[in-house]
Parts: structure tokens; sequence; C-alpha cells
């Protein structure tokens, strides 16, 4: 039986950063959404285990046990194979969690092959902060270093634009930019009967690593600046630490119509049309 996965990208609405433990991780209070475009992961029963990298976004991404999908199976412990295909769509060190995202989608996919339980929290979160958000996608609150998740609201009907420039900025090199890490905390998200009046909500709360990150790489500027220019659009906001910027709509038109006229302009630019993701269980 082989066994396919989806691994959505990651979209912090709000990331507000709330303190510092004394082990230098930052606390954090963030809704966090998917989107329906992301990397797709193929796992044939095999003998051993091995990695193969595809798709348009394979290149820079290692195929070795640096890769995040390895280092999840090895979770499972030693003695166990699969052959795993890795098509990557999602650029890498962008916010998005493209490399938490394939490591919770090689969890979810790897528990049903080997019909295994799934690693422990602390060992899901050895991973990265951002695995644990990753390992169930819908709306939901993230909050201590990423391990505490909570429902989040129920989402209206949305478009969704991602827009990356190709420049990768280093999620440590951001938080350390971070000048003030005592930031206040996200109120509770209400819940909202339109994508309109979610993101005049949504304009209340921040994304506390959007201006290190803009400093460290200004053409995040630049990008939250064309986003927020394309018609319809109803907030333009970083997500994680960047470098992707995404841009919320009235619908999946209004995302395709702003996507087609931001790839037009800016040819260099990886733009993704999207709406939210929420896993089906059963469909895991
Ligand atoms: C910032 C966020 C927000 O969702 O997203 P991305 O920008 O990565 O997508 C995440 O917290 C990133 O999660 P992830 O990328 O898995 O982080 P990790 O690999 O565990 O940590 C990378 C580095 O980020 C910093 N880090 C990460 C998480 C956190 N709560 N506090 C931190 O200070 C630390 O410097 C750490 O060395
Ligand atoms: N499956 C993977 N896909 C992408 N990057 C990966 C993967 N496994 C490991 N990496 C490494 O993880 C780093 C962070 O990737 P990613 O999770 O996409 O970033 P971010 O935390 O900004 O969302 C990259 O620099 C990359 O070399």
């Amino acid at each position: 039986m082989t066994v396919e996965t989806f691994a959505p990208a990651k979209i912090n609405l709000t990331l507000h950063v709330t303190g510092q433990r004394a082990d230098g991780y930052h606390l954090l209070d963030s809704l966090v959404v998917f989107a329906d475009c992301g990397d797709r992961l193929t796992l044939a029963p095999a003998d051993d285990l091995t990695l193969t990298v595809t798709g348009p976004r394979a290149e820079g991404v290692p195929t070795d046990g640096r890769n995040l999908v390895l280092k999840a199976a090895a979770l499972f412990g030693p003695g166990r194979g699969a052959a795993i295909t890795l098509d990557k769509h999602l650029p890498a060190a962008a916010g998005i969690g493209g490399g938490s995202s394939d490591a919770a989608a090689a969890l979810r996919g790897l528990a049903q092959l080997w019909d295994v339980a799934l690693p422990e929290p602390q060992a899901v979160l050895s991973l990265g902060a951002d695995v644990p958000v990753c390992l169930a996608p819908r709306s939901l609150r993230m909050r201590g270093v990423g391990e505490e998740i909570t429902e989040g609201p129920r989402l209206p009907a949305m478009g969704l634009v991602l827009v990356n420039p190709g420049v990768e900025v280093p999620t440590p090199a951001v938080f350390k930019a971070l000048t003030r890490k005592d930031n206040p905390a996200m109120p509770h998200p209400p819940g909202w009967a339109s994508a309109a009046t979610m993101a005049h909500w949504l304009r209340t709360q921040r994304n506390d690593l959007e201006a290190p990150a803009r400093a460290l790489a200004p053409v995040i500027g630049t990008v939250i600046g064309a986003i927020a220019a394309t018609p319809g659009c109803l907030l333009a906001r970083m997500s994680g630490s960047g470098a992707t910027c995404f841009g919320i709509y009235d619908s999946r038109a209004e995302a395709e119509t702003a996507a087609t006229t931001l790839r037009a302009e800016n040819p260099g630019w990886w733009v993704a049309a999207a709406e939210p993701f929420t896993l089906k269980p059963a469909l895991a």
C-alpha cells in the first residue's frame, strides 16, 4: 500500500512575540492557517529508508539526513523502511513552514504506512518549533514556543495569495534582530462572517517579526506594497519570519487575478493563489 500525504503551506495570520525563555527560544502567540498549495509526499513500502526530492522547488533542498522528512522518519526508531518521494512546490526557508510541514506530513504518512502511533509530542517538537502546528493542518492558535496548540476560529470563505521574492531570511537572524521581546499577546480571535471582517480584525493585530525581517531584507516591504496594491486586497502581511507575504481577498477568483498580475509584474517572484486548507482526518 502506497500512502500519499499533502504538506500545505503554513500561514501565520498573526505572530506576536510575547517573551523569551532562558534557552533563547521565544514565546509566541499566533493564529495559524494553512493554504491548499504545498508539497506532496509519496511513501511506498521498501526494505530501506530512502528519500528522493523532485518538483519545481527541489533545488537546494537537502536529500540526506538533514532533510526534515528523514529526521521525522528517524523518530519512529531504526529498522523501518520506506521509499519516500518529496515533490517540492514550496520555497524553503520562507516563513511558510516548507520543511516543517513536510516533516509533519511524513509523520502522518509513516504512522499510516507502518501502522504505528505518532511519536511523543516532545519528540515532534524536537524537529522544529513549527512542526506540532503542522501535524493536523487547520485553523489553530499556537502558543508557547510552538508546542501549545488550541483550536482557532472557523474561517470564512476567502482567497489567499502567497508571494516570495526569492530572498532567504534565516529564522534565527530575524529573531535576533527583534528589539522588543515582550510584546502584548493576541486577544481571543472572535470568528468572522466574511473575509472582510476577518481582515478588519487582523489589521488590529501584528506580525512582530515583520519589522526586523524588513530591516534585513527591504524587498519584503516592496512585496507587501505590491500585494496591497492589487484590486480587492483586504490585508497584506508577512508570514512567520519571512520573506513570504500573503494577501487576503474575498474570493479565490480575486486571488487568482491578483496572482496573475503579481507574476506578470515580477517574473522572479514565486506567486501562488490559494484557499484555506483543512486536513480531513480520514485522508491524512
Ligand atoms: C517563526 C515561525 C513562526 O511560525 O515560523 P517560520 O518563519 O520558521 O516559518 C516558527 O516559530 C519557527 O519554527 P521553526 O522554523 O520550526 O523553528 P526551529 O527550527 O525550531 O528554530 C529555528 C530558530 O528560530 C528561533 N526560534 C524559533 C521558534 C521560537 N519559538 N523561538 C525562536 O527563537 C531560534 O533561534 C531557533 O534556533
Ligand atoms: N523538506 C525540506 N524542505 C525544505 N527545507 C528543508 C527540508 N528539510 C530541511 N530543510 C532545511 O530547513 C531549512 C528551513 O526550511 P523551512 O522549514 O522551509 O523554513 P521556515 O522555517 O522559514 O518555514 C532550509 O534552509 C532547508 O535547508
